[in-house]
């Protein structure tokens, strides 16, 4: 079985479930696993999805995502990030992404991108 975290600040939060419901298909017939960011996840079990909620990103949960990164625990990250807004965690942020780098997982940062990666997924 296969893991994408989703992970979406308050600003994408309405894309992201946008996004969950366009390829809920998609991520049951290929029996995909969902990891998440609290609020996050929050969201997404409201729309039905059965989702492994972590901490909310600010206490630490895009840190916990990392971690289970770099353990070899995820596949692809979902983190539609608000390039709008300011974020106190940006450091966990930037980690977050930059481990995606290190361990090569593939990161989609906004729905298009998102969108192609599942596809080939
Ligand atoms: O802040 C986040 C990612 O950096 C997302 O956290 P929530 O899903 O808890 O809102």
């Amino acid at each position: 079985m296969k893991t994408i975290a989703i992970i979406a600040h308050n600003g994408k939060k309405a894309e992201m479930v946008q996004f969950l419901n366009e390829y809920r298909s998609v991520l049951e017939s290929k029996e995909i696993k969902l990891i998440s960011t609290g609020t996050t996840g929050s969201k997404a079990e409201t729309a039905g999805f059965d989702v492994e909620k972590l901490l909310s990103g600010p206490l630490g949960g895009d840190a916990q995502i990392a971690s289970r990164l770099v353990e070899g625990k995820v596949n692809m990250v979902v983190f539609f990030r608000d390039p709008m807004d300011k974020h106190p965690h940006e450091p966990d942020i930037f980690m977050l992404m930059r481990l995606c780098d290190v361990h090569n997982i593939p990161l989609a940062t906004n729905p298009a991108t998102a969108k192609l990666l599942i596809e080939a997924f």
